[in-house]
């Protein structure tokens, strides 16, 4: 598939393909690559909130051509209403969705507790970090069962501690529930951390450059990180992006 976009005076911005993508139901799947290569682009594509203009998009084996209860985004900056708790928030979806009531604040409250947010679930986001505030962002995404996952730098307003508390958070969370995650991010050793396949993107027009998988063992954990496969595979992809391969 590809995307233009309309530029200045009448020019036409090819940015993103031709890309050939398959994410494996059940995967993780992480997409890294400089400010501009489309990351954000082939995201809107893959949630069905932009269309590409060649070739088509398959989910679950249908032509994908609009948003679906079937996919949870979380975005960088999280989306909660001020005057709403934190419970109010993750419900939000309950209503477009027509979700039922109880079953949906009885999982509401359970992903509150996978998460450790159990004890602000009547206050308010201001009350809350921002680690605690992307955490109630990713209940929101969740409380559909969302088959899919999307996450575009989730983490990405954070400090660099709460940055890797939460992605190995995610790590655990995404094993205990089983479903098909695709992130976006900036963060080399985020997208190890937590993905089965790293695909590096490079820019004008953005096009998928190296598809690694990522051979560490799970559950990982804090440790992960200095494992000297875990620094072999983040030099890997230093390299490809900055093009300093042999
Ligand atoms: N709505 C739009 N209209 C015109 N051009 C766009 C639009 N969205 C993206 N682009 C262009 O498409 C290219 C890819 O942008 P995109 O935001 O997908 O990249 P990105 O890798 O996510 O960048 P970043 O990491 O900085 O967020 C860029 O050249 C951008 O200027």
């Amino acid at each position: 598939m590809s995307k233009h976009y309309p530029g200045a005076a009448g020019t036409s911005v090819h940015a993103l393909g031709p890309i050939d993508l398959h994410i494996p139901t059940g995967s993780f799947v992480a997409v890294v690559g400089p400010s501009g290569c489309g990351k954000s682009t082939l995201l809107r594509l893959v949630a069905g909130l932009e269309m590409p203009d060649g070739g088509t998009m398959m989910r679950y084996g249908t032509p994908l051509d609009a948003p679906s209860h079937e996919v949870g985004i979380v975005f960088q900056e999280h989306v909660l209403f001020p005057w709403n708790t934190v419970l109010e928030n993750v419900l939000l979806p309950a209503d477009v969705l027509a979700l039922p009531k109880a079953a949906a604040r009885e999982r509401a409250l359970r992903l509150l507790e996978m998460t450790g947010l159990s004890a602000f679930a009547n206050h308010r986001p201001q009350m809350l970090s921002g680690g605690m505030r992307q955490r109630a962002a990713l209940c929101r995404a969740l409380l559909a069962d969302p088959r899919l996952l999307l996450l575009d730098e989730p983490f990405g307003a954070l400090d660099a501690l709460t940055r890797e508390e939460l992605s190995l958070e995610l790590s655990g969370l995404w094993q205990d529930l089983g479903r098909t995650a695709f992130l976006i991010t900036h963060d080399i050793e985020e997208a190890i951390l937590l993905s089965d396949r790293v695909l590096v993107m490079s820019p004008r027009p953005g096009r998928i450059r190296a598809d690694i998988e990522i051979d560490l063992p799970r559950p990982r954990n804090a440790d992960t990180p200095a494992l000297p496969r875990f620094q072999e595979l983040k030099q890997q992809i230093r390299d490809i992006i900055f093009d300093r391969r042999a």
